[in-house]
């Protein structure tokens, strides 16, 4: 069974951005898959919201009513809760660090009280929660709220890498020279393997990647570091940044990746991992 605490990296492998609601959300068609890294909740006894942070990736979190945690506490109509956040994920990153914390936190109270999660999945804590409580490979649509499930993906291994640089969602987004994009084909090919699958999704795009650039101008920096490590199939931004990641064939490759760039970089966040779904195992 998988750690409902368990709070892992979203990765976009791909991020189209193709229109925009008359409220200033902006449509989005992603290729989400997780990574075997992440943040770790618990919940202890506690007669008011209570919530301890401690763990590499800590300092700056804000530990509030503003921490996404305590928010979804909220959300489900539980005060008397305690929760220990271990953060390994860095935040405003482009990984959900806080949208899948706050997604752990949705679904660990719906498993100790029996509490009903909420109607929208948690969107209104923040678009990307729906596909953080689902924690498996999905194609993610509208702003947010449509998550569908994605058949099984050929393996591969990832290396996640930030050069400490955050990067404002909102920001990135009001930074879009064009909003009205097009989206991923609407029947996603079936990969034979990792190679296949890198290469058809260096046919696809992440919008965010120019205008996050611009802003952060490391992440054009860590995108060629990554590109030019052993076996990358393929380097792309995930999310609104500034995190960027790498494709492999293998774990192993990844891991060889992540250890010489952690050499060249010893100063960034770098993470081998493999791909994490909450529905295998
Ligand atoms: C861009 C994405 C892609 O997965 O990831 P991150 O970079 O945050 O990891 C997400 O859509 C981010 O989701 P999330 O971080 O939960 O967003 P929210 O808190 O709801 O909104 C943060 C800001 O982004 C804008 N926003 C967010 C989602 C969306 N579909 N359109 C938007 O315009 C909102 O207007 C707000 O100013
Ligand atoms: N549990 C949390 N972990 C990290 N950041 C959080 C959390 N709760 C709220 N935040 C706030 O949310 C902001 C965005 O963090 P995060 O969700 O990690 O980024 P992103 O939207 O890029 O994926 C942070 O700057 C922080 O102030």
């Amino acid at each position: 069974m998988a750690d409902p605490g368990f709070a892992p990296a979203k990765v976009n492998l791909t991020l189209h951005v193709t229109g925009r609601r008359d409220d200033g959300y902006h449509l989005l068609d992603s290729l989400v898959v997780f990574a075997d890294v992440g943040d770790l909740l618990d919940t202890f006894p506690s007669d008011r919201p209570t919530l301890r942070v401690s763990g590499p990736m800590a300092v700056g979190v804000p530990v509030d009513d503003s921490n996404l945690v305590l928010r979804a506490a909220q959300a489900m109509g539980i005060d008397a809760v305690g929760f220990h956040l271990e953060k390994h994920l860095p935040a405003a990153a482009g990984i959900g660090g806080g949208s899948s914390d706050a997604a752990a936190a949705l679904r660990l109270l719906a498993e100790t009280t029996g509490a009903p999660l909420p109607g929208d999945r948690g969107l209104s804590l923040g678009a990307d929660v729906p596909v953080c409580l689902a924690a498996r490979p999905a194609r993610m649509s509208g702003i947010g709220e449509q998550v569908d499930p994605l058949p099984s993906l050929p393996p591969f291994g990832m290396v996640l890498a930030n050069p400490r640089v955050s990067v404002p969602t909102g920001a990135v987004f009001g930074a879009l020279s064009s909003r009205d994009n097009a989206p991923m084909p609407a029947r996603l090919p079936d990969w034979a393997d990792a190679r296949a699958f890198a290469r058809w999704l260096g046919e696809q795009r992440n919008d965010m990647e120019g205008p996050a650039r611009g802003i952060a101008p490391a992440i054009g920096v860590t995108l060629s570091r990554l590109g030019a490590t052993d076996g990358c199939l393929l380097a792309r931004m995930s999310g609104s940044g500034a995190t960027c990641f790498a494709l492999y064939e293998t774990l192993t490759e990844a891991q060889a990746a992540a250890d010489s760039l952690t050499k060249l970089h010893p100063d960034w966040w770098i993470a081998a991992a493999a791909p994490y779904s909450a529905d295998a195992g």
